[in-house]
Parts: C-alpha cells; sequence; structure tokens
C-alpha cells in the first residue's frame, strides 16, 4: 500500500460478488478496501469486512451510513440490484466519486439514468468483467460479419438457482453486439420464450434460452446455425474471481480516465481493434 493507493468501497459486500470483491481488492496493488456497505436492515451491518470475506479483522465495519463514510473513498464498485444501483448512483454523482458498475437487470430507462449520470463522474458499466467474455463480444462482431446475414441465431445462457434476471446481461450484451454489427435493433428481432405452436423460426431472429440450476457460475454460448454447420462461441465462468478482479482492473484503469461512460472493452483496449 502507498499514499497513491485508490481507496475503493464495495455496495453489496455481503453478496456473492461482495466477498470475492474484498478478496481482489486485498490482492490487487493500488487500490485499498475503503468501506463496505450493505442495504438499511441487512442483518450484516457492523461485520467486520474482512470477517464477512474470510480473511480476518481488517477494521472496517460493514455500514448503510454512506455520508459517515464519503472521505473514505475514491470509486465505488455495486453488484446488488437495480434499485440499489441507482440509490448509490445518486450518491456518487451528488459526492464526485467514479463508479464501476457490475449489477445486471436494468430497464431502459435505467439504463438512461447510468447513461446522464456519467455526464458528471467517470462510470464503468459492464455486464461482465471476465476478460473472456469482453473477447468473445469481439469475435461475435466477426462472426455476425461472416455469418450472421443467413445463419439462424441463438444465444443460450447457463447460471445458478439463485440468479433473478433473465437472460442474463451477458446473454443481452451478446445479443446486442451481433445485432450493432448488423446495423439492427436487438428490440426488433429477439425471441425470448417460445412454447407451444411456435410455428417456424423466422428468419433473422435472434434466440434466448435460459437455464438455472445449482451453482453454475455463469456460461454462455452462442451459436450461428445454417444447413449443414454451425459455429458455437462459447465462455465458461468457473470463479467469480474472475468478475471481481476485473472490476477492481477497471476501477484503477477509470481512476486515470476523463468523465465519461465506459465499458469493459474501453478498460482492456479492445474497442479500438
Ligand atoms: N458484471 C459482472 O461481471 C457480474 C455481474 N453480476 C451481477 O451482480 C449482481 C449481484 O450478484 P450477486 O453478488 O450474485 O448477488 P447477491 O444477491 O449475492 O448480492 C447482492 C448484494 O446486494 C444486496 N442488495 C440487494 N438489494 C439491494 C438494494 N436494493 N440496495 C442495496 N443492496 C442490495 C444484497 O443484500 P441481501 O442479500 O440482504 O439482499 C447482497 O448483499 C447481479 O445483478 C448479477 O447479475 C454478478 C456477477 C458478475
Ligand atoms: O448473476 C450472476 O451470477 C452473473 N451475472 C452476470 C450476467 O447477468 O451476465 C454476469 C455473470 O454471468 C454472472
Amino acid at each position: 500500500m502507498n499514499n497513491n493507493s485508490i481507496r475503493v468501497a464495495i455496495a453489496g459486500a455481503g453478496g456473492r460478488m461482495g466477498r470475492q470483491l474484498i478478496n481482489a481488492v486485498l490482492q490487487i496493488e493500488g487500490v485499498i478496501l475503503g468501506a463496505a456497505f450493505e442495504h438499511t436492515g441487512s442483518s450484516l451491518l457492523g461485520v467486520d469486512a474482512g470477517e464477512l470475506a474470510g480473511l480476518g479483522k481488517l477494521n472496517i465495519r460493514v455500514t448503510d451510513q454512506l455520508e459517515q463514510e464519503k472521505d473514505q473513498f475514491d470509486v465505488l464498485i455495486d453488484f446488488t440490484r437495480p434499485e440499489g444501483t441507482l440509490n448509490y448512483l445518486a450518491f456518487c454523482v451528488e459526492n464526485h466519486k467514479n463508479m464501476i458498475i457490475g449489477t445486471t437487470g436494468f430497464s431502459d430507462s435505467q439504463k438512461e439514468m447510468i447513461a446522464q449520470a456519467a455526464k458528471n463522474i467517470g462510470i464503468v458499466f459492464a455486464a461482465n468483467y471476465s476478460i473472456g467474455v469482453n473477447l468473445v463480444l469481439k469475435l461475435l462482431e466477426k462472426a455476425a460479419k461472416i455469418m450472421g446475414d443467413y445463419s439462424d441465431i441463438e444465444i443460450i445462457e447457463a447460471h445458478h438457482r439463485h440468479k433473478v434476471d433473465a437472460p442474463s446481461g451477458t446473454a443481452l450484451a451478446m445479443g446486442e453486439s451481433i445485432a450493432d454489427t448488423l446495423n439492427i435493433k436487438l428490440a426488433d428481432h429477439a425471441v425470448y420464450c417460445r412454447e407451444g405452436h411456435t410455428g417456424e423460426r423466422p428468419k433473422g431472429a435472434i434466440g434466448f434460452a435460459t437455464i438455472r440450476a445449482g451453482d453454475i457460475v455463469g456460461e454462455h454460448t452462442a451459436i450461428f446455425a445454417d444447413i449443414g454447420e454451425r459455429v458455437e462461441i462459447s465462455h465458461k465462468a468457473s470463479s467469480r474471481m474472475t468478475f471481481a478482479n476485473g472490476a477492481v482492473r477497471a476501477a484503477i484503469w477509470l481512476s486515470a480516465q476523463p468523465t465519461g461512460l465506459y465499458d469493459m472493452r474501453d478498460v482492456l483496449g479492445l474497442n479500438t481493434l
């Protein structure tokens, strides 16, 4: 640790990702843990953040008192729920704190609120902070350019039983990456469910299928299928540390950027390839 370390606050500190993020902040050079937040009413308020993550005492207690902690951090990493994210967002705008948003499941109007906030603070907003998924988003552009006009495109995702939003943010980002490349609107082509007598597959549809089971960390496959052959591009996460490490890397990167809205492809330099 040195005086130039970036001080990170973690929102949703007691969640599956929150605990991994505490670990990642302690392991990665150039960052220190400044604060750990949970929502009002959480049974974890007052618990030591280090103990929460199984790392021993850090003397940083989980709190819902953002105002009291505002001088303790430079950037807030949020993996919570959309309504929680928007509360933290309002606080960050008011107090000029950068934000890394990992939460998924936002409506279009909520996404617009994030875009508006990024006129005042730096925000990295990504449905997936793993390097591999962001590489896949780029590979999908290539596949869509070559096969997108004539093949049947399907996106399949699988996650653990506790996940509350579907399709996953990553599956939607994959759909967006393909739709942008094909110069179409995902909303006009997406098929999110099929049941009963569906009729034949409409040409140009982008289909989504969702699996929720056990402890699957996160798996995504895009299929480009024609008669006689198909291409599948897949990513499988086996540890949440891949997301946590990516989010902390994004926090470090963001500290050197001007105000604005970025995604993980910006952090990794993939948007200029
Ligand atoms: N971008 C990426 O790379 C990744 C994104 N995610 C996304 O991150 C989010 C969190 O995932 P995960 O950690 O598995 O979920 P968890 O449910 O394990 O954790 C969410 C945390 O946020 C808290 N929380 C719930 N509601 C609110 C609220 N309104 N305000 C503030 N805090 C709240 C929860 O508290 P309590 O338990 O008391 O409800 C919990 O501590 C999801 O949207 C998920 O899709 C997940 C992994 C990777
Ligand atoms: O909820 C999760 O667990 C995950 N959510 C993200 C998503 O919705 O894409 C990313 C990752 O797949 C894990």
